[in-house]
């Protein structure tokens, strides 16, 4: 045997004694959650037996609160328990599979032995020895893996920085309980394992990559200095992966004081919350809250608008005729999504703390109750040091406070005694019984013609009132859509021309006016209102992910720093994925603006993994900014191929053919222009082989042949990419070269251009010993 094979037979033997004991722990666990689970069930059941419930008197009522609330802490704690068991089991299941994947041996500076750490995704404790026969891979020990190759190294422990030796570097892939792969290393994190892993297809699920971290994405995982992380990624970095794990990293750092659900990632569609939803379970955590900006808008302002997407406006960009109007409104998303447009609304609001705030008037059974310039005076009589927010607040409840005296007022009137006779034999009980719990009555009937006219109609003037108070209470009475008009009226901007600013202020105003939010308007509106109304802040969460970051703009990011004031923010990009150009991008710069400069942190990562050292290569040299070099690693594959075809038609033919001679692939995705192009693609495709067709509706992200349009193609990736048609036609404008880049930066181990008539530059200006023509 040579000393590989003495090793392996060594690892195995220690992996076989690793998992004979979590098995055995594993059957007492299960034994132990499954009789607390009998317990919670019996608690539940029982409640209220245990509890004495006596409501004579104050003090009896008073014991019977404590013991109901001991009863419900009692089960509380169970549960809680429970929970952390069911946890520990899943663990421990997953372990039992593979218990770790990596050995470091470490000598400590003034220590003669050397200790040997096993990572894996829990730690797991001898229950004998109290030994750590596996480490947790978050724990600090296990930076020196991620961190450091052969020789000194040093981690920061609670009690310190810790220095010595790293004398061994081992990877493992472990299935079944069985070594199926054992690598020796001397670099940071060896190549083996990471070809291995990135040499397989694809999965409809991302996957956790613990095992194989590299040390500039652990610095994105661990790090906790500022509070603000932008991280600068090229494609296929691994920024997703890295903030997934960042997740799961400061789930277990925290994990006395924080929650999963204190934690939220906007992604950038529903498609995508699907694709990254096991990573987390995978490590053994679960899910951070998930959302996308969009769900955001709808959710606030869904009620009130039509509110348009960001992929609806991103499709009419893409196939509105190139006009004037198309020009226009490049030129209002570019200047709405601007800090200079934030500027602008916050003069305004100046503005409006002194005068022109609009109201509407408040009606009552078709009369008008409040005139709106008598609501006007009102709030500008009060003292303007005071907040606009907080002036509302005081005009909402002077409101209330008149609307008492209408009460009051109205009772006497016909149309109250008119109602009264109509009422219906279920509302008199209703009133009658009513009044009968509040003791104004003890026989079985109004006893008194008058008093009970008088309390009826009391009541049928406050059931009418019910929803003229509800629309005080939610502020119905400002005019939002007219305050958001006026600001295009009274509003100059500095950098539009006169002519453009008064055109773009035009088509907003008939837009609003029709109930449809353009989507550029859509956050500057919700700022205003926001800012008038008082903002809804969540101070709940703790950390904001934001994925796909440079398609936010500056105006966007602001408003989320406004929206989560407690919370510390990672922010993820790709400055060569920014696809929404006509926005103000000014790169993911912008956000340093946002918090101090000792508070932001940044780092880039200029490593690719996902894609062939081929495809890489080919796709680098589509960039014009080429201020940071993108480093492909080294997995090889086989040059892109671009195919000339003579019409549309040859094309779908071309496809068929291609998918026909591509291996057996998990996934592949025919990538459109647009959503438009995708459909005709999908009808002439569609009786020839098994394909879905993707939109933005989707919520799954469904494995196989797709058709599905760039822009919905962000954050994922295929096996095989098929670029529908490169032609200069459907790619001539500038503005489409990241659209372009972000398309064919989706393949990991194939990538095929398409096109008829004349190919697009961004392919032409590539050096042509980088792909095959076909
Ligand atoms: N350290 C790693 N070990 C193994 N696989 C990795 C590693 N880093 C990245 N990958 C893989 O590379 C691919 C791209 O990763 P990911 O999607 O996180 O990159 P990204 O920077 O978010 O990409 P993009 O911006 O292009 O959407 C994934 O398949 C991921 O699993």
């Amino acid at each position: 045997m040579d000393q590989f094979e003495i090793d392996l037979t060594e690892e195995q033997a220690r992996i076989n004694s690793v998992i004979k004991k979590m098995k055995q722990n594993l059957s007492e666990l299960r034994a132990q959650a499954s009789s607390m689970k009998t317990d919670i069930v019996s608690i539940r059941k029982n409640f209220w037996e245990d509890v004495t419930v006596n409501l004579d008197d104050a003090v009896e009522a008073g014991e019977t609160a404590t013991s109901i609330k001991q009863q419900a802490e009692f089960l509380a704690e169970k549960e809680h328990r429970h929970k952390h068991l069911d946890r520990d089991f899943k663990n421990l299941t997953r372990l039992v599979e593979s218990p770790y994947f990596a050995r470091i041996d470490f000598k400590e500076d003034g220590d003669d032995e050397v200790e040997s750490i096993y990572l894996g995704i829990a730690s797991y404790i001898d229950q004998n020895t109290d030994e750590f026969l596996v480490y947790d891979w978050r724990a600090p020990i296990s930076s020196l893996y991620y961190d450091y190759s052969l020789g000194s190294a040093h981690f920061t422990a609670p009690g310190g920085c810790i220095s010595g030796e790293l004398k061994l570097k081992r990877q493992f892939i472990i299935k079944n309980g069985f070594i199926k792969a054992m690598f020796d290393t001397g670099v940071t994190i060896g190549d083996e394992l990471l070809q291995e892993v990135l040499g397989k297809q694809s999965d409809s699920q991302m996957k956790s990559i613990v095992a194989t971290i590299q040390q500039e994405q652990n610095k994105v995982i661990r790090n906790e200095k500022g509070k603000l992380l932008i991280v600068q990624g090229t494609a296929g970095s691994g920024k997703t992966s890295a903030a997934l794990q960042r997740v799961a990293y400061l789930l277990y750092k925290y994990r006395d004081s924080l929650e999963a659900e204190e934690i939220l990632l906007f992604s950038p569609n529903t498609m995508f919350n699907s694709y990254i939803r096991n990573v987390l379970p995978e490590l053994g955590e679960e899910n951070m809250q998930q959302t996308t900006f969009q769900n955001y808008l709808q959710h606030s302002l869904g009620n009130e608008f039509e509110v348009e997407d960001l992929f609806t406006q991103m499709e009419y960009m893409l196939t509105a005729k190139n006009d004037e109007s198309l020009l226009l409104r490049k030129k209002a998303t570019k200047y709405k999504s601007s800090f200079e447009y934030m500027e602008m609304i916050e003069d305004y609001l100046k503005y409006l703390s002194k005068q022109g705030l609009i109201f509407n008037d408040i009606l009552f059974r078709g009369e008008i109750l409040f005139k709106s310039e008598e609501i006007y005076s009102y709030f500008y009589s009060l003292d303007s040091a005071i907040t606009i927010t907080n002036r509302i607040k005081l005009l909402e409840e002077w409101l209330l406070d008149e609307i008492k005296k209408v009460e009051k007022r109205e009772r006497v009137k016909q149309w109250v005694e008119e109602e009264i006779q109509f009422l219906s034999k279920d509302e008199y009980q209703f009133y009658f019984e009513k009044l009968s719990k509040q003791k104004r009555f003890s026989q079985e009937t109004f006893d008194d013609y008058d008093r009970e006219q008088e309390l009826l109609s009391k009541y049928v003037v406050k059931r009418n009132l019910v929803a003229v108070k509800k629309g005080i209470k939610s502020y119905s009475f400002i005019n939002m859509k007219a305050i958001y008009q006026q600001l295009f009226e009274l509003s100059q901007s500095k950098t539009l021309e006169k002519n453009d600013w008064k055109r773009i202020g035009e088509y907003t105003v008939a837009e609003i006016e029709e109930g449809k939010i353009p989507y550029e308007d859509a956050t500057p509106f919700l700022y205003l209102k926001e800012k008038i109304e008082g903002f809804k802040v969540n101070t709940t969460v703790k950390y904001v992910f934001i994925d796909e970051a440079q398609d936010y703009s500056a105006f966007q990011f602001s408003f989320l720093k406004h929206l989560f004031p407690n919370a510390k923010f990672t922010v993820l990009g790709d400055s060569n994925q920014a696809i929404y150009a006509h926005q103000s991008y000014t790169g993911l710069g912008a956000l340093s603006q946002l918090f101090e400069e000792e508070k932001t942190e940044k780092i880039e990562l200029n490593r690719s993994y996902r894609s062939t050292f081929e495809i890489v290569n080919f796709t680098s040299e589509m960039l014009v900014n080429k201020d940071t070099e993108i480093i492909p690693f080294n997995r090889q594959g086989q040059k892109p191929v671009v195919i000339k075809k003579q019409s549309i038609d040859d094309i779908i033919n071309g496809i068929i053919e291609k998918i026909n001679l591509l291996p057996e692939y998990k996934s592949i995705a025919i990538i459109c222009k647009t959503a438009e192009e995708s459909n005709t693609v999908y009808e002439l495709l569609k009786g020839f082989i098994d394909v879905h067709l993707v939109d933005k509706r989707s919520n799954e992200f469904d494995k196989g042949i797709v058709i599905i349009p760039a822009y919905l193609a962000k954050g994922i990736e295929f096996d095989a990419v098929i670029i529908f048609n490169a032609s200069n036609t459907a790619y001539e404008a500038e503005s489409l070269r990241n659209l372009f880049y972000t398309a064919c930066t989706r393949a990991m181990h194939e990538l095929s251009i398409f096109y008829e008539g004349e190919l697009t530059s961004f392919v032409k200006d590539v050096s042509r010993d980088l792909y095959i023509e076909e």
